[in-house]
């Protein structure tokens, strides 16, 4: 029997949901509640399935999103989630004819980049995706860092305080917008994912701890940061050994991010703090007088970024000097290869088809690892991923390309 590949119905949408819950190794059933809290946020013509004799045996979704470039501008992107595949269905293609499918209506729509979070490292290479942004997560062990005890507040004049859900959802999308500002690789966060960070829409079958939110006002009472963590409540021997894990901590100026990551390893009685997943330049560990015991406990690539329209996507950022590069790019797909002249400077670029002869030659999947400025295209070009036909190209590129401060996207969608 074919395979049919195609946007689900709403009646459909429930057996969609189970197929998700098994690629994703959830238990099958889906309640009426699970279908109630979801359906309203998906947009089914870009909701798929694969359906084998009427029952859904794939997934792949994609939405709307915004991504920050350096320099602060944003790009529109086509965020794609949701992938999955039954076991009993894996290994026929079906990925492929349904990323295919959903790419092809990204570069219709005219969106500048596709994102996702790779589940795993090896999928998404063959579809034209680099690993644009990478994470680490340190795991603190507070009594060796070095922190005064006595510390009971920031000493710049400004001040911490706990704040309720409430307060979070009214003021967190205003701080995250202003982070995309000052931060490149941070896309956008809907009131959706703030709903479910502070308890005000829980999902079926997920359990719930609710976290605790601190924000932090400059001495001029301006809002600049704000963290969310949980902790547990471990004792042994009468001495109190608990942990903090941070979910989400957002500051817009260092000020803010120096008083919020030594209120959150200033707690008493926690002696591990978790980061959750941060930047690899994150200030974290230099902010301990003693670096070492920030101990790096996760380290991996995050978001991942293909590039559909070279020339808009290019255009969009600044750039670490002024330059010119002639770039082939190559795209099995057909949907962002050719030959293009980037004239680029700090104030921005322009990207132009030419027939020019190339300076460097790379897979479109290269220029999704160089775009935010985290990869080096001299090591690419060492790896034989970057092919570089005028001598110093390379290094024009990483003077070009490569940002002062790495990318990082604070969000797993
Ligand atoms: C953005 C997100 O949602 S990330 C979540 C991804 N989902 C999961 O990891 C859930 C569990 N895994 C799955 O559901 C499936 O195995 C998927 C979605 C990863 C792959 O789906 P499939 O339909 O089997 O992929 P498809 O048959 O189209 O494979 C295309 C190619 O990718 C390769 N490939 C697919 N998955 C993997 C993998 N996990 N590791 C290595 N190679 C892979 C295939 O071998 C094939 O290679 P080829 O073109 O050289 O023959």
């Amino acid at each position: 029997m074919s395979l049919d590949v195609r946007a689900v119905t709403e009646s459909e949408f429930p057996d969609w949901l189970r197929a998700r819950r098994i690629g994703f190794m959830q238990p099958p059933t889906v309640t009426e509640e699970e279908v109630a809290q979801r359906l309203p946020h998906v947009d089914l013509a870009r909701t798929r399935g694969t359906f084998d004799g009427g029952r859904c045996v794939a997934t792949f979704r994609s939405f709307a999103q915004e991504l920050s470039v350096p320099g602060g501008a944003r790009v529109g992107a086509s965020a794609v989630t949701n992938v999955a595949v039954a076991p009993t269905h894996r290994r026929r293609g079906l990925l492929s004819r349904m990323m295919a499918l959903d790419l092809a209506a990204a570069k219709e729509r005219g969106d500048a980049v596709s994102t996702l979070i790779a589940a795993e490292y090896p999928i998404y290479g063959r579809y034209g995706y680099g690993p644009a942004t990478w994470t680490t997560e340190w795991t603190v062990d507070v009594r060796r860092a070095g922190l005064d005890p006595r510390w009971s507040g920031p000493d710049d004049g400004g001040r911490v305080d706990l704040v309720e859900p409430r307060d979070v959802r009214a003021v967190g999308p205003a701080l995250h917008d202003r982070l995309g500002a000052v931060r490149h690789g941070v896309v956008s966060r809907d009131r959706r994912a703030w709903d479910i960070a502070t308890g005000a829409a829980l999902l079926s079958g997920r359990p719930w701890q609710e976290p605790f939110y601190a924000t932090y006002r400059s001495a001029a009472g301006e809002l600049e940061g704000y963290v969310c963590y949980v902790t547990d409540d471990t004792w042994e021997d009468k001495q109190p050994l608990c942990g903090a894990t941070v979910r989400d901590l957002i500051a817009v100026t260092p000020a803010a991010e120096r008083a919020l990551w030594h209120f959150v390893c200033s707690i008493d009685w926690v002696i591990t703090v978790r980061s959750g997943y941060r930047a690899p330049d994150d200030l974290l560990p230099l902010l301990l007088p003693d670096p070492r015991a920030a101990r790096i406990t996760t380290h991996a690539d995050l978001m991942w970024l293909r590039v559909l329209d070279v020339a808009r996507a290019l255009e969009a950022r600044t750039y670490g000097g002024r330059g010119s590069l002639v770039l082939e790019l190559v795209d099995p797909a057909g949907l962002a290869g050719g030959r293009f002249r980037l004239d680029a400077s700090p104030e921005g670029a322009s990207c132009v088809p030419t027939t020019a002869s190339p300076d460097l030659t790379m897979d479109v999947a290269e220029l999704g690892a160089l775009y935010l400025g985290d990869e080096s295209a001299v090591r690419l070009a060492a790896l034989g991923r970057v092919e570089e036909s005028r001598p110093g190209a390379a290094a024009l590129a990483d003077t070009l390309l490569r940002t002062p401060r790495r990318p990082w996207c604070p969000d797993v969608f």
